[in-house]
């Protein structure tokens, strides 16, 4: 039987509910979070995505030439993202030549051993990994400033949309890959789950 993002989320309920509902959310929804837990959450997601923007690469790397069009759009919004961190950074006079901290190095250690993995696995990855942000920063709902350019970054439609294509593309990359292969996918999808939450708990942590 072929395996789809869908039956993960719903296979895996309880573990996608811990990764994508966490305090620090509804503690920015409340305008409740400290300082110090928003700037930690904001320097290592930078150092996050600059680490997530090389997996991207490689994922391109291993893609259909169909499954370009949807990639090299992400690739270029990080291009983005990242000059946007450095603005947000600096606003904040912020350092972002830090050390990651041990839950970022895990999972950026985990993103680069991706690129050992069969595509369908990295595509799965991919998805659920920008999912988790979509509906983590969706779920609250509008969030009051400073926060709301923030929620919205993941949050905005258009992203969401982005999330469907990539994936229908892990879908697609599913569709004819092996039992072995499937399971290596759900690995990934719950390893994703777990490293999310614990990012989450790594910037609460900073109170
Ligand atoms: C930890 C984490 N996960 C996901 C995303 C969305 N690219 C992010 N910026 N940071």
């Amino acid at each position: 039987m072929t395996l789809t993002c869908q039956q993960l989320l719903q296979k895996h309920t309880q573990e996608w509910q811990e990764a994508t509902v966490h305090p620090f959310l509804v503690q920015c929804k409340l305008g409740t979070i400290q300082q110090n837990q928003f700037n930690t959450w904001l320097v290592q997601d930078y150092l996050f995505v600059v680490d997530f923007t090389r997996m991207v690469g490689r994922i391109l790397a291993n893609a259909p030439s169909q499954h370009f069009d949807v990639i090299l759009g992400g690739l270029v919004a990080l291009k983005d993202e990242l000059n946007w961190f450095k603005e947000k950074a600096a606003l904040q006079k912020l350092d972002l030549d830090t050390q990651k901290q041990l839950t970022c190095s895990e999972y950026c250690d985990y993103m680069n051993s991706l690129a050992a993995m069969p595509y369908p696995v990295q595509a799965t990855a991919f998805w659920a990994i920008e999912l988790a942000y979509n509906q983590g920063w969706q779920l609250p709902g509008v969030m009051p400033e400073p926060y709301t350019e923030f929620a919205d970054r993941w949050g905005n439609p258009g992203f969401t949309n982005y999330v469907k294509l990539l994936e229908q593309q892990a879908d697609q990359g599913l569709q004819t890959a092996s039992e072995s292969i499937q399971h290596q996918a759900e690995e990934a999808f719950l390893k994703v789950a777990r490293l999310e939450k614990d990012f989450w708990q790594m910037a609460f942590n900073a109170a």
